[in-house]
């Protein structure tokens, strides 16, 4: 066959009006020619219905002018030929058919889908028509860019996905069936689907059964549990497969392949929120289709040598500890349990002591109380990215842990805590959109620890309320906030080497209970919230792997769409 010319330049018909259409390697553009021609009646509109309306064209694309489009390559969803016969058009209002004076004239047409960005980084899939009188040119148009998709090497082609059905609301199955299958389909992205029947299937099936070389990512639909699920799959295998212990909590863990995309349909939602911009499954699927890719920092969970979680967003003890356990017995109510639990957790002011102690991340660029944030293709990430796989290559060279790192100085802070959080990333979530931690990175390899010492029930709230406005929720004295790459905590009631976490409690609690005959304690150590899992120990070490996992994401964009 003919090789396509590197740019193409064609007048085509779009709404009753000539536009002179490009294509070049980066751009897909329309111009009209004549922009003062009257419109005529009946007119050709670019919104209307092709087999399922995907979405009016809203002409919100990033760098339209008035009359003019732009749309990059990279955006382009798919492309189609289109039967003009079949073409309703969407005119003042109503779907009607097209004038059969047009369809005689410009039998001939294409569709081209592609990114349109909405409000508060909403993605949605736009569709313009193209038509003109010559089928060839039609044939060449399409053909080119197709090719041009097929230039896009970082598009997954063949998926594996799996549904949490009853995560959230519930709604998984429907959420991806009704609107992530369609679009998957539109550019032909083939899938494999699991549906889970139970907790922890899709951990053990990645763990071992799933055959992985035949797919270009994994999909979860479900909440930030689901994730969890699907990453401890995809990082254990990954480490298996490498002869890598994931018992020794210095070992350098190898990092994942395998992107994964998230269709948010859970109760949080944090990390899609925090890695999107927004808990949308239209725009997590078309970041998916796009073949974006966010690497991101996991954070490791050992208790004496023994390898307990890996976590992403949250590690908290105290506050959002308590409200998970108590939440866990709540799941009847949906993503509301949070909000009971949350409350009663608030009023029970349960405080909790021991100690934290952890190497502040000082060689590195950023600082918890930085107002500018992580968005796409951070320059702090990357930075720090690179200094940190300098530094292991450096131990590789030399052999075991480098002496830097084992001389960094260790702080310790002792006493009781109303809530322990360990933020890898923002944390922004729908109930706070800026987060635990609004300057925490995606990938830079640290986390921030923020210390909530025992306070009123006012200071306290004051604190939360601060999570939902512009104020600074780490400007107050009983808080503090440092990056870490690794931190210990020892509760000061400390468990003992077979016990968990049920047997100190009752150990303790009449004895606890004698020394404060007035105390309400119902527990003397709290649990870890491990992104949504509670842990099964009190007293853990964690340390930062940097970049070890990669998602179907971006970052935030700076600017939404209007
Ligand atoms: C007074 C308003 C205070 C608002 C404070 C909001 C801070 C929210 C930060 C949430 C960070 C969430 C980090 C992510 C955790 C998730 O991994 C994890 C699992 O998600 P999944 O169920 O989708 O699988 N989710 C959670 O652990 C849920 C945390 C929920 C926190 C809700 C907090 C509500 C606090 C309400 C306090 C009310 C005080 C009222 C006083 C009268
Ligand atoms: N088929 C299933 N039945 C019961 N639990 C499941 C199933 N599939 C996954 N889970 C578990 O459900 C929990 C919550 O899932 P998630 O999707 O995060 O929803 P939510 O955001 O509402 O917590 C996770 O711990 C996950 O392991
Ligand atoms: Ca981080």
């Amino acid at each position: 066959m003919e090789k396509q010319p590197r740019i193409l330049v064609s007048q085509f018909m779009l709404k009753n009006r000539v536009f002179e259409v490009t294509l070049n390697r980066l751009f897909l553009t329309w111009k009209e020619l004549n922009a003062r021609k009257k419109r005529v009646s009946g007119s050709i509109h670019n919104t209307f219905k092709v087999g399922f309306c995907l979405a009016k064209v809203l002409h919100r694309t990033r760098g339209v002018t008035s009359g003019s489009h732009c749309v990059p390559v990279s955006e382009i969803i798919a492309v189609q030929e289109t039967e003009v016969d079949n073409i309703q058009t969407k005119d003042e209002g109503k779907w009607q058919k097209m004038s059969q004076k047009t369809v005689e004239t410009y039998p001939y047409a294409f569709t081209v889908f592609y990114v349109e960005r909405a409000r508060q980084h909403r993605w949605r899939c736009g569709n313009v028509t193209f038509f003109c009188s010559d089928g060839l040119l039609r044939q060449q148009w399409v053909q080119a860019i197709k090719e041009q998709l097929s230039l896009q090497t970082c598009r997954p082609k063949h998926l594996l996905v799996y549904i949490n059905p009853y995560g959230g609301k519930q709604q998984g199955k429907q959420i991806y069936e009704q609107k992530v299958v369609q679009l998957f389909t539109l550019a032909s992205i083939s899938t494999d689907v699991i549906v889970t029947e139970r907790a922890n299937h899709a951990r053990d099936h990645l763990k071992t059964e799933a055959d992985l070389k035949k797919y270009d990512g994994i999909v979860c639909v479900g909440g930030d549990g689901m994730f969890s699920e699907v990453i401890h799959g995809l990082i254990s295998r990954t480490q298996t497969d490498s002869g890598v212990d994931q018992n020794c909590a210095h070992e350098k863990l190898v990092q994942c392949n395998l992107r994964v995309g998230i269709i948010p349909a859970g109760s949080t939602d944090c990390i899609c929120y925090a890695t999107i911009g927004i808990n949308d499954p239209v725009t997590s699927a078309l970041h998916i289709i796009v073949g974006d890719s966010q690497a991101l920092d996991v954070c490791s969970v050992h208790h004496n040598d023994t390898f307990l979680k890996y976590s992403v967003s949250l590690l908290g003890y105290g506050f959002y500890g308590d409200i998970l356990a108590d939440s866990e017995k709540k799941r009847w109510m949906g993503p509301a349990r949070y909000d009971f639990s949350g409350i009663k957790t608030f009023l029970s002011h349960h405080y909790y002591e021991g100690t934290v102690s952890f190497q502040p991340a000082t060689d590195i660029l950023g600082n918890p109380r930085d107002k500018t944030k992580c968005r796409s293709g951070c320059y702090v990430c990357q930075h720090n990215g690179q200094l940190f796989s300098e530094e292991i290559r450096d131990e590789s060279v030399e052999g075991g842990v480098s002496e830097n790192e084992d001389e960094r100085e260790w702080k310790v802070v002792k006493g009781k805590f109303l809530a322990i959080n360990a933020a890898s990333m923002s944390c922004a979530c729908p109930r706070s959109p800026k987060g635990l931690s609004p300057a925490a990175h995606l990938a830079d390899g640290t986390t921030d620890i923020i210390l909530v010492r025992k306070c009123s029930r006012l200071n306290f709230l004051r604190h939360l309320l601060r999570h939902t406005s512009k104020d600074d929720q780490f400007d107050l004295t009983f808080i503090e906030v440092h990056r870490v790459r690794k931190f210990k905590f020892t509760p000061k009631y400390c468990e003992s080497e077979d016990t968990d976490v049920k047997d100190v409690r009752k150990k303790l609690f009449s004895q606890i209970c004698r020394d404060h005959p007035a105390c309400s304690c119902t527990s003397v150590n709290s649990n870890w919230n491990c992104d949504g899992e509670i842990l099964d120990h009190a007293a853990v070490e964690v340390g930062v792997h940097c970049q070890l996992i990669k998602l179907f994401a971006r970052g935030i964009e700076e600017k939404a769409g209007v």
